[in-house]
């Protein structure tokens, strides 16, 4: 049996490595697409599902997968990774001075039996008001692409965040925490 984490994130890589496991990375093939008007937790939920699925399509019968999808939700509009700086812009513009809640979908897939376990974890966010100045240094930096509302908290992005209300590693794309809780309760694995 190993762990496959089925992600390109080098961050979600790093969390797992501190926690010393055994894991594999294969990343998957999945387009991700979100709708205006759908359910947020909707969104992370499936996508994180459908990485999962994808990647256990391609890995030994007796793997565990995990999959996970990380999103910003701001007065209701859900908010992904930026394609470009004007939307890195946009984004940033939209979150300075206001809370919001990042989102990150979790889903576990033992092959063995087939059985599968999803979750979802928020953290809200308090954003400091960011003037255009800031937002343009922020943007040059090139931390905001990659990142779902385009923020890094573990980066130059910390400068730009007032106080946070629960955990932070979901912020950063992996709810260590919940994922241990889960690996135990469901999976008979423990991590320490
Ligand atoms: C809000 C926030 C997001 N992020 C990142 C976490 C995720 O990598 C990314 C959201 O994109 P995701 O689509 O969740 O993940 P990904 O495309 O990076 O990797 P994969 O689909 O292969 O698993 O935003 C941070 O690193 N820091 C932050 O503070």
């Amino acid at each position: 049996m190993g762990i496959v984490l089925a992600s390109s994130s080098p961050r979600r890589m790093e969390l797992l490595s501190n926690l010393k496991i055994d894991f594999k990375v294969l990343k998957s093939d999945i387009k991700e697409t979100i709708n205006k008007g759908e359910d947020p937790k909707v969104v992370a939920t499936s996508i994180s599902l459908q990485k999962a699925l994808d990647v256990a399509s391609k890995v030994d019968k007796d793997d565990i997968v995990i999959g996970a999808d990380t999103i910003v939700v701001c007065q209701n509009e859900i908010l992904g990774k930026p394609e470009d700086e004007k939307q890195a812009y946009e984004m940033l513009k939209k979150l300075s001075g206001k809370y919001h809640t990042v989102m990150t979908g979790i889903s576990i897939i033992r092959l063995s039996d087939n059985k599968k376990i999803v979750d979802c974890v928020s953290t809200n966010v308090k954003m400091k008001e960011l003037d255009d100045n800031k937002i343009n240094r922020y943007i040059q930096t090139k931390e905001p692409l990659d990142k779902a509302g385009a923020y890094g908290i573990q980066g130059f992005g910390a400068l730009l965040v007032e106080k946070i209300e629960g955990d932070y590693f979901n912020v950063v794309g992996l709810p260590i925490g919940t994922l241990d809780e889960i690996l135990y309760r469901h999976f008979d694995i423990n991590i320490i």
